[in-house]
């Protein structure tokens, strides 16, 4: 038995993407807003459209009573909770399961595993995925810290266990320092997620944030679709993303594409995933899991052509995966640029009436944005308007195609981050791929 309406419980692009993927395969959609929501695209073009709440984030998209009972309301047999907002809270696919509507997501015990940082290390190490040099689990007290970071060496960092994305990290330079840092990392961690618990890694000076895509059956069955180069972010937030990586062979890809798997396989994991890992000098280094699908997702579907989203409606459907590993194809060279309302220079957000919108195309172009003309850009949420991700065979046609793409985009009313794309892809690092976790913002740091 299929899948015949979907509540999607997201807003902006993802909440597009999804009702186009859930569209082709004939599945109605229930789209759900805020009330500062009201006008977006999707809501106008899903088959039903459920109000949840004022404008804030807390009283909506991630009100989960408000978006249970509109599921009831709207009659709804699944949910697609997209990224952010409710995509990773164990609490919410196990009340989504508990109302008998399916959850479009992996299964609640993974997503709670991999959510705690601790237990997500833990498990990935039995997995058989390299770690990084660190404390076995949880450091409690200050001694047992001390001990850990003279046997791996200054730095290090310390890592809250609910924290992630950036989120409660504290990074020691020497002795002198620890015991300061310890506390303020278990105080903010405990203010932060309220649980003050802490783990401690060798520190990576200057590593690139490589992940990989993987995705389950739920039965025992798992592909890899590559890797992502993510490297270019600032403050954790990435600007520009890139599919393979520059600095992978396929040698690489193949060996640590076929570790995820494995790992997925021997998990039993359900739906997408994306395992994070710091890369330096050649080796792989295990950071986080992401039980959701990704932003920058796009990327991976150009390089390998496979509908990720009709995938996870395929897969909480009981149906297989629709590629094998051995049919898996990776070609060409994908760059995805995320396209923010915001000054393009101090990053504060514009957000505002949209007087003109014009969306670059072409072959190879795709922009996926719920924007158009005399769309009011809401204050609400995060400045993401669109997402331009192209196609090239190879790495240096797609940097060609992404920058005549860039000329093409018109969004007049509110300022976007598009000029700092154009300045971005005439450096020289960047153009030869040739860049750190580090390069952006030291880059942004520097005088003219
Ligand atoms: N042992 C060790 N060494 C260096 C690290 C540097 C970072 C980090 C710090 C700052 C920006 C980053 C961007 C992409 C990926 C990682 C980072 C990091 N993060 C940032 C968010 C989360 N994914 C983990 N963990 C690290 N762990
Ligand atoms: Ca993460």
């Amino acid at each position: 038995m299929g899948i015949k309406r979907i509540l999607i419980a997201n807003r902006g692009e993802i909440a597009l993407r999804i009702h186009r993927a859930a569209h082709e395969m004939g599945i109605e959609t229930v789209a759900v807003h805020s009330t500062a929501d009201a006008d977006a695209m999707h809501v106008r073009l899903a088959d039903h459209a459920v109000c949840i709440g004022p404008p804030s984030a807390g009283e909506s998209y991630l009100n989960i009573a408000n978006i249970i009972s509109a599921a009831e309301i709207a009659q709804c047999d699944a949910i697609h909770p997209g990224y952010g907002f409710l995509s990773e809270n164990a609490k919410f696919a196990d009340i989504v399961e508990a109302h008998d509507i399916i959850w479009i997501g992996p299964k609640p015990e993974h997503i709670r595993t991999m959510g705690d940082k601790v237990e997500a290390k833990r498990t990935a190490g039995v997995l058989g995925l390299p770690l990084v040099p660190g404390s076995d689990g949880a450091v409690s007290d200050f001694d047992e810290a001390r001990r850990i970071a003279k046997e791996i060496g200054y730095p290090v960092i310390i890592k809250a266990a609910s924290g992630g994305g950036g989120r409660g990290m504290k990074v020691c330079e020497s002795e002198d320092k620890l015991e300061t840092l310890m506390q303020q990392a278990g105080s903010e961690a405990k203010a932060a997620f309220g649980d003050a618990t802490v783990y401690i890694e060798k520190y990576l000076g200057n590593p690139r944030h490589i992940e990989f895509q993987v995705f389950g059956d739920g039965i025992g069955g798992a592909i890899h679709l590559g890797e992502r180069d993510c490297s270019l972010q600032r403050r954790h937030q990435k600007v520009l993303e890139e599919a393979p990586s520059p600095v992978i062979s396929t040698d690489e890809r193949m060996r640590m594409g076929e570790v995820c798997a494995q790992a997925m396989r021997d998990m039993g994991y359900r739906g997408a995933g994306t395992i994070e890992f710091l890369w330096e000098n050649g080796e792989f280094y295990f950071i986080e899991m992401n039980t959701r699908l990704q932003v920058e997702h796009p990327v991976t579907e150009a390089i390998t052509g496979v509908d990720l989203v009709r995938e996870q409606i395929r897969i909480a459907e009981g149906k297989p995966l629709s590629v094998k590993q051995e049919e898996l194809e990776f070609h060409g060279h994908a760059i995805e640029c995320r396209i923010n309302a915001e000054d393009p220079f101090t990053f504060a957000p514009s957000p505002g009436l949209v007087t003109y919108y014009h969306a670059a195309g072409g072959m190879h172009v795709r922009v996926d944005s719920g924007l158009y003309a005399g769309y009011k850009i809401p204050p609400y949420y995060d400045s993401m308007i669109a997402k331009l991700i192209v196609y090239g065979r190879t790495r240096e046609g797609c940097i060609m195609r992404l920058r005549r793409a860039l000329e093409e985009m018109v969004v007049e009313g509110v300022k976007t981050n598009i000029p700092l794309h154009q300045e971005l892809l005439r450096q020289t690092d960047v153009l030869n791929g040739d860049y750190s976790i580090k390069w952006l913002e030291k880059w942004l740091e520097e005088p003219e």
